[in-house]
C-alpha cells in the first residue's frame, strides 16, 4: 500500500517542537541535551532554546544502508553523557523504535523525546506531542521544497 503523507512545514514544526518544550520544562531540570543526529538536530535546538540548556551533545545512528533497512550502526557515541541520568535524549520521530532501542541502551538514564511517534516506536518514547499511523510518512521541511503543481484542471486531463 502506498504511504500516506504528513508534510510538515517550518512554522509547524516550530510550534510542535516548542509544545514539546513545553511539557519537557515541567520534568527538569536537565543537565543537557543529546539530539540524535540527523534528524533530532533541529528538535534539539529548538527545544534547548526553550530550556535555555547550553550543553549539546550528539549521538549518531546509522539505520540505512544506501536505500536499504540494516543493521544499525553507531557512528558515533555521546562524548559527556553519562548512562544519560538527567539529560535530554531528543529525536525528530520514533518509527519502528530501532533507533530509540538502540540509543536508550546507551543512555539507558536519558528521557527520550520526539516531536512525533509512531505506534511501533511509541512505547519507547517517554514523552512525544504528535502520533502518526504506522503507515504514514511525515516528510520534514529539510526533506521538501516548494514547487510548481499543475491545476487540477490540467491533472485530471492528463488521466
Ligand atoms: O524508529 P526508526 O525506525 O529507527 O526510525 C526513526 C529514525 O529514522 C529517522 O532517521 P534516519 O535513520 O532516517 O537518519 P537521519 O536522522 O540522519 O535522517 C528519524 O530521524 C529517526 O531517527
Ligand atoms: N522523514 C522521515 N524519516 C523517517 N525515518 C523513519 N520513518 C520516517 C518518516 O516517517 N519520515
Ligand atoms: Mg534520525
Amino acid at each position: 500500500m502506498a504511504p500516506r503523507y504528513f508534510t510538515v512545514g517550518w512554522d509547524q514544526l516550530h510550534r510542535d517542537a516548542k509544545a514539546l518544550a513545553w511539557r519537557l520544562i515541567e520534568k527538569g531540570p536537565w543537565t543537557g541535551v543529546v539530539a540524535i543526529t540527523r534528524g533530532g538536530l533541529i528538535p534539539a535546538a529548538i527545544i534547548a532554546r526553550e530550556l535555555e540548556c547550553r550543553i549539546i551533545e550528539t549521538v549518531s545512528v546509522i539505520t540505512y544502508d544506501e536505500e536499504k533497512r540494516g543493521d544499525p550502526r553507531v557512528a558515533k557515541a555521546p562524548a559527556a553523557a553519562g548512562d544519560g541520568t538527567g539529560w535530554l535524549l531528543v529525536d525528530d520521530l520514533v518509527d519502528t523504535g530501532t533507533t530509540a532501542r538502540l540509543v536508550r541502551a546507551m543512555l539507558p538514564g536519558a528521557h527520550f523525546a520526539t516531536i512525533y511517534a509512531k505506534p511501533a516506536g511509541k512505547p519507547l518514547v517517554d514523552s512525544f506531542v504528535t502520533e502518526v499511523s504506522q503507515d504514514t510518512w511525515i516528510l520534514f521541511p529539510w526533506d521538501t521544497e516548494a514547487q510548481f503543481i499543475p491545476p487540477i484542471a490540467k491533472a485530471g486531463a492528463a488521466k
